[in-house]
């Protein structure tokens, strides 16, 4: 509701909370721009993301979850607010934090000390795999090697994978993560900006991955950002607010801005562009990508192999480069038997690993 429609009344020289009408108001929704108490703030936040949930159908009675723990705001009120609505409105779900270990000094093991600190507050059981484990590397040892250009892409892709290697070694049936309304406007521009269909059309879904090991929920596709700090903020909830010394992601950034731009015009701006991706068609012509799986490791892929092992094998062969795009440092035997390896013309990648939610 926009302020001029909201029933604006003094008490003491402050607004009374135009939901409740008694309190007096603490901040102004920044979806809404409402004057709401803190109370009523708490109440709606949580109301609306339990209307996601219903209304899509997320979760079935019994099912185990993992949530997507990274220490952060986003995932730390997923996890606080998941916990609270399974209480409250009897979901039944069994919860889990999962998180993943990449290997970055000064940032992630800070953040997973957050996490830590979160399984004994919230009583959830904790998992973390780590990118040392499971590929050999961690992004330290990456970073020094193919320098802060393009240590995004690796750590996207393994990102994504370890999560559901993760989830399937916890025997969960959904895993879900703090992607937000902000993050999803935010991926629609970039995959209009580079042209990218196929990511497009699956980048809206409230669950994604159906058809994969383990399907990915996101209940805070509608909730806004400056939402969540404020609850993180007013709950005095337990999180690690630095970001990763490794993401100079110039054009993500761009596009971050520009949304946060458009907000402070139109709030709605970001619920309307997550409408216009979600209202995309794809021409019937428009070719998409095959799933199979991966000839390697068996995790799903529309090549012979996962990116994930292109990646990998890359920095195994001493060539990192391999996977993103840089087939020029090879000589002609090299591409010739990579082209053999991977099965596929071309193993160019996009810039940023994490596209794909
Ligand atoms: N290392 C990790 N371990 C587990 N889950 C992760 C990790 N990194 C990201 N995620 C999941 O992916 C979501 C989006 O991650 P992103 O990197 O965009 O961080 P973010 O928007 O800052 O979120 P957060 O505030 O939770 O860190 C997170 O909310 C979380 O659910």
């Amino acid at each position: 509701m926009a302020e001029s429609h909201a029933k604006v009344q003094k008490v003491g020289g402050g607004r009374l909370c135009c939901i409740c009408n008694e309190r007096r108001a603490a901040l102004k929704r920044p979806k809404t721009l409402e004057q709401i108490c803190r109370e009523c703030f708490f109440a709606v936040f949580e109301e609306e993301i339990h209307q996601v949930i219903v209304e899509n159908q997320l979760f079935n009675p019994g099912e185990r979850i993992a949530i997507g723990a990274s220490g952060g705001k986003d995932s730390t009120v997923l996890a606080y607010v998941l916990s609270e609505l399974n209480r409250r409105h009897d979901y039944r779900l069994d919860l889990f934090l999962l998180s993943v270990d990449e290997g970055i000094t000064g940032y992630r093991d800070d953040s997973l000390e957050t996490v830590k600190r979160n399984e004994i507050q919230y009583g959830l059981p904790l998992k973390i795999v780590s990118y040392k484990d499971l590929y050999g590397w961690t992004m330290d040892e990456i970073v020094k090697i193919i320098g802060l250009k393009n240590n995004c892409t690796f750590c996207g892709v393994f990102r994504r994978q370890a999560l559901d290697r993760g989830a399937s070694l916890l025997k969960v049936d959904k895993l879900v993560t703090g992607h937000n309304a902000d993050d999803i406007a935010e991926t629609v521009l970039l995959n209009i900006l580079r042209g990218d269909i196929a990511r497009l059309s699956r980048c809206t879904a409230i669950t994604t991955g159906e058809d994969g090991p383990i399907p990915r929920c996101k209940p805070f596709k509608y909730t806004y950002e400056k939402e969540i700090v404020m609850y993180a903020y007013f709950k005095r909830l337990d999180y690690f607010s630095t970001e990763c010394i490794y993401s100079p992601n110039a054009y993500r950034g761009f596009a971050r801005e520009f949304i946060k731009d458009l907000e402070r015009i139109r709030p709605r701006a970001i619920l309307d562009i997550i409408k216009s991706g979600e209202n995309f068609r794809i021409a019937t012509s428009t070719k998409m990508p095959e799933q199979g799986t991966c000839e390697r490791c068996g995790y799903i892929s529309s090549q012979k192999w996962c990116k994930a092992c292109v990646l990998l094998e890359g920095l195994n062969r001493g060539l990192p480069k391999l996977g993103i795009g840089r087939t020029r440092v090879l000589d002609k035997d090299q591409k010739k038997d990579l082209k053999q390896s991977i099965g596929t013309k071309s193993i160019a990648s996009k810039q940023c690993g994490s596209l794909d939610f």
